[in-house]
């Protein structure tokens, strides 16, 4: 029997559970195991993780999936990371204990912070230096909090008593027992990198009193940071990405105008722009796609939504017209189109292109005729008019020619939705073999950086089409489509008050 290690292991710190597959040298997965973590909601708007409990969960799932395999741990190349980006863990370096739980990027305490730190120039004030604008969403403001209320916390972080990280930090110090690395990907969520020396900006960190002392090592995405001990004893720990950068990976678009779309409880898209930095003038998110250890970094535009797969959710939990989200379809199907209904979910205010937070959700063009089937349509359209206004926003920033759109996540299942996309965006959708990008992505990083892979090339090898959806519709209804969908999103806008009441968690 041999005993070469002929595998790569990912994991994937999630914002609702961790997981780990087991891929081998084509990109199959051999195992899979999860498990879910609690959500923790001390007060209105606030969302944290318990980052002890995760880790007890990623020690789990990691036994569990080299069971499922058969597999001893001799047998893993390497180990990649990939994980929910912005959740912010401040922990002492002395007892590894963590100080405070883990606030999470959904998590919107920092709303005043984040007005005072804009002043009079407001969200774009760090754009050019960081790729991003103030907001809630990211970690910077979260630290700043965390140094700001609890006790001690700031003079312990002057003096190097206690680390900041992100998931991936978190996890590569208790894998490797007490290295301190992030990655270029999860470093620049923060606002505190630097997108161009893709190092910690100094002048950003003395406007939000972060001192350096407590900050990680920035590393490339995919190279060997250290050995593991522990469950994964002697496996290299090889790459970290933050989960939207991963499905990029794993969906190899590595050239400049490759583009991805992850479809989840919300959903991402990614433009890859090779080595420049394009500074969105359209609501999108600079970032940095990838780097590959001893290369340049390559860059992506992000487009954020926040609600897609979550309005699904929402038919099924709160109005109970369907039983499981596929039946979104089976519904959606007994219409011919959405019978001039509209639905716009800015639930929590909309993300990308237009950055309102007083937004709050719509269902416009209703009349008598419209039904339950004609809601389910108008919800699945509403993901491909999101997108589609984010494809705008990366054709209006960039010259590259977007191409196909390449679609994963839970939504995918849904050959409707995949069907409208094509319609609404005019280019067609194609949806791989290997639906795992995100864990696959940090396996390809992890195995590319000990060599278990070549070169990118072999990577584009294993990607294989399973299905393609072409646009099928004239142009005069999506134009027609188009204008309502824009007429809809309008009528969205300012509509929360000073006076507003809370919302109950
Ligand atoms: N067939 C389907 N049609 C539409 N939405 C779906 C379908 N299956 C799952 N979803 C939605 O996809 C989301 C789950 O996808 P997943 O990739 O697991 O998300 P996440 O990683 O964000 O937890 C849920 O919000 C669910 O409502
Ligand atoms: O864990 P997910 O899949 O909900 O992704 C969260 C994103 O990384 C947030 O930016």
């Amino acid at each position: 029997m041999t005993t070469e290690p002929a595998f790569v292991a990912a994991i994937d710190q999630g914002t609702t559970s961790s997981r780990c597959i087991v891929f081998d040298r084509r990109g199959g997965i051999v195992s899979v195991a999860q498990r879910e973590h609690r959500q923790i909601f001390p007060r209105p708007g606030w969302v944290e993780h318990d980052a002890e409990e995760i880790w007890a969960n990623v020690v789990q799932v990691v036994e569990e999936a080299l069971d499922l395999a058969d597999l001893p741990r001799t047998r893993l190349a390497a180990v990649g990371i990939t994980n929910q980006r912005e959740t912010t863990l401040v922990w002492d370096r002395a007892t590894g204990r963590p100080v405070h739980n883990a606030i999470t990027w959904q998590d919107t305490r920092t709303d005043e912070l984040v007005r005072e730190l804009g002043g009079a120039v407001g969200q774009d004030r760090f754009r050019e230096r960081c790729g991003l604008p103030l907001a809630t969403y990211f970690s910077g403001p979260k630290l700043r909090w965390l140094l700001r209320t609890v006790p001690g916390l700031a003079e312990r972080a002057d003096r190097g008593e206690v680390l900041f990280g992100t998931m991936d930090s978190w996890l590569i110090w208790k894998l490797t027992g007490g290295l301190h690395i992030t990655d270029v990907t999860n470093a620049s969520r923060t606002m505190l990198m630097n997108l161009a020396t893709l190092d910690w900006d100094d002048a950003i960190l003395a406007e939000f009193g972060v001192p350096r002392a407590a900050l990680p090592e920035i590393r490339p995405s995919s190279a060997v940071y250290g050995t593991a001990t522990g469950v994964l004893d002697g496996v290299p720990v090889a790459a970290a990405l933050g989960d939207q950068h991963a499905a990029l990976f794993g969906q190899t678009a590595f050239s400049p105008g490759d583009i991805k779309s992850t479809y989840g409880t919300g959903s991402f898209l990614l433009l890859n722009t090779g080595e420049s930095i394009v500074q969105s003038g359209h609501g999108l998110l600079t970032t940095v796609g990838y780097q590959i250890a001893g290369q340049r970094a390559v860059y992506a535009l992000e487009g954020s939504i926040a609600v897609t797969g979550s309005l699904v959710q929402w038919f099924r939990d709160k109005l109970g017209l369907i039983n499981s989200a596929a039946e979104i379809e089976t519904l959606a199907r007994t219409v011919a189109d959405n019978g001039g209904c509209y639905i716009v979910p800015a639930f929590s205010g909309l993300f990308a292109p237009y950055w309102r937070s007083e937004a709050r959700g719509v269902i416009t063009g209703l009349t008598g005729y419209v039904d339950k089937g004609h809601l389910a349509r108008a919800a699945l359209e509403a993901t491909a008019w999101q997108t589609r206004e984010v494809m705008d926003a990366m054709r209006a920033d960039t010259a590259l020619d977007v191409g196909a759109l390449r679609v994963d996540g839970g939504m995918t299942a849904n050959n409707l939705l995949m069907q409208l996309l094509a319609d609404t965006l005019d280019v067609p959708v194609t949806r791989p073999t290997v639906a795992e990008t995100t864990c696959l992505g940090a396996a390809y990083a992890a195995g590319l950086a000990v060599g278990y892979w070549p070169d990118l090339d072999a990577l584009r090898a294993n990607w294989h089409k399973a299905a393609e959806w072409a646009p099928a519709i004239d142009p005069a209804t999506r134009a027609r489509g188009h204008r309502k969908w824009r007429k809809a999103v309008e009528r969205s806008f300012d509509w929360t008050d000073e006076d507003d009441l809370p919302q109950p968690a």
